[in-house]
């Protein structure tokens, strides 16, 4: 892999703006344009100084990133090519994968986005989804926008967007309960198979979401910015969620829809999915890659989503 082409998200931020210069407003260039009390005043550094910053909207700020370059493109920077060099493989001539099939990591690279069905065992799947609902009824689900309940709280986030309830979970706090199992499977089956794909550098982090009836949704969204720093430790890079929704059919909505994307920068263009958040179902997709929303559902809908870094 060439990595001159890696970059840092600032540095593509920057780029970004500077390429979209015509958008910014212009500075003054005559003087009787600035406001008439700009004095010089001496006590100015005594005053408590006052900056009005104009937050950018981060869906603005993926548009001009997208502009620069596919999302995907930046993506797959992550993944290791050489793997798929003759040297590599005269070593090994088949990947090692402890759950996924070839054709998953394949689709992850060339689309984005892959699903996975029947890789954790039903019983594990019915006792994780009563184990929700018993939090549930405890209390233990909080909205995201809490700060005292949510470690990962952003105050630039805009809440409106969602108004599921979450739980974060602990890896480390080992119990006997199917959750736990399922964690186990992220931990370490899953997240296997993917570092032996993508190079990941962080801490994965762990959610069990509640849509309520009718109430819940989640807008269209992305989960990261696109990165393709190898030493970048704080943008999620791959999305892996399980669903624990037995008997759930179509007319229960809670559909996942991940949007498509126009032919742009030399992809071609692919159609919007539609997956059903059926028990035991793994999505998995590149965080900086694919936009997404969750549809209105009718019933209870629980994820579990692990995002690795
Ligand atoms: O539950 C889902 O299907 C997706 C949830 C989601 O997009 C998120 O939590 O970021
Ligand atoms: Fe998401």
């Amino acid at each position: 892999m060439d990595t001159n082409t890696n970059d840092s998200l600032e540095s593509r931020i920057l780029r970004a703006a500077a390429a979209n210069h015509a958008d910014l407003p212009e500075f003054p260039d005559d003087k009787s344009d600035l406001p008439s009390d700009y004095e010089y005043d001496p006590n100015a550094d005594e005053e408590e100084e006052v900056e009005e910053v104009e937050e950018i909207d981060e869906n603005d700020l993926l548009e001009y990133l997208d502009q620069q370059e596919h999302p995907l493109t930046i993506a797959q920077r992550l993944f290791y090519h050489e793997l798929n060099t003759v040297e590599s493989q005269k070593h090994s001539s088949s990947w090692d994968l402890k759950c996924l099939q070839p054709k998953n990591l394949e689709e992850l690279y060339s689309q984005g986005w892959t699903i996975a069905d029947g890789l954790i065992d039903l019983e594990t799947l019915k006792g994780a989804r009563k184990e929700a609902e018993d939090m549930l009824a405890k209390g233990a689900f909080c909205h995201p926008c809490n700060p005292d309940n949510d470690e990962s709280f952003d105050p630039y986030r805009d809440e409106n967007a969602r108004d599921d309830t979450i739980v974060w979970l602990n890896p480390a706090k080992r119990d006997e309960t199917d959750i736990s199992r399922i964690l186990e499977f992220f931990e370490g089956p899953l997240h296997h198979d993917i570092a032996e794909m993508i190079r990941l550098n962080g801490k994965t982090e762990y959610q069990l979401a509640h849509y309520h009836p009718k109430e819940a949704h989640y807008e269209r969204h992305r989960d990261a910015f696109p990165v393709d720093d190898p030493n970048d430790t704080h943008q999620r890079r791959v999305t892996a969620i399980v669903y624990l929704n037995p008997g759930w059919s179509h007319g229960d909505g809670g559909e996942l829809k991940l949007f498509g994307q126009l032919e742009k920068h030399g992809l071609r263009e692919s159609a919007d999915r539609i997956v059903q958040p059926l028990l035991g179902r793994v999505v998995l997709f590149m965080s900086g890659v694919v936009d997404h929303a969750v549809m209105n559902a009718t019933k209870d809908r629980f994820a579990l989503t692990a995002w690795l870094r």
